[in-house]
């Protein structure tokens, strides 16, 4: 499958008037013991089946934030506290070229319901679920980084 990681220089041409940039927010749920949330992508929607942070795409006039929020209750019932963006990266699919707002997520309330009907998973590194989205693979190499985890990060 594809999806090519944009680097940063890129970004620009990349963004070109041809090639409309879609901004998506996604939410890295964290426990206290390092556990993080994967979920499965629905049936019915693009690369069905592949394993991502939960999320979605931005609304006309929304912030990250706001999209996030409103995603996270729709997709998982929860209420998130708040959320700042962590990391950014694009990612150049045949069918679009996304931009990915990647926010840690400490603080919700509610339990998580799976109401899109999608699977989920609570992980650590190496994640054991597969196969992961390519948008989904460099941020399990950021929290690599940051836990001094060396070795393959999924399968
Ligand atoms: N949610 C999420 N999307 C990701 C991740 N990585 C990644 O490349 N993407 C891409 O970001 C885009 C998100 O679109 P989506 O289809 O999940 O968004 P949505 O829920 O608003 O979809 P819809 O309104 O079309 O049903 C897809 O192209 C998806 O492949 C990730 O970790 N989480």
């Amino acid at each position: 499958m594809n999806g090519l990681l944009v680097a940063d220089g890129e970004r620009q041409r990349e963004g070109g008037a041809d090639r409309p940039v879609v901004d998506v927010a996604v939410g890295v749920l964290m426990q206290a013991d390092g556990q993080f949330l994967l979920t499965s992508r629905p049936e019915g929607k693009v690369y069905a089946g592949y394993w991502e942070f939960p999320g979605g795409k931005l609304e006309a006039g929304e912030t990250v934030e706001e999209a996030l929020r409103r995603e996270l209750q729709e997709e998982l019932g929860i209420v998130i506290g708040q959320a700042q963006i962590w990391k950014t990266q694009m990612v150049d699919y045949p069918h679009a070229l996304v931009r990915l707002h990647f926010c840690k997520v400490w603080d919700w309330q509610g339990d998580l319901q799976m109401r899109e009907a999608q699977t989920h998973a609570w992980q650590q590194l190496p994640v054991d679920v597969v196969p992961v989205l390519p948008g989904t693979i460099p941020v399990l190499t950021w929290l690599a980084a940051e836990r001094q985890f060396s070795g393959a990060t999924h399968r």
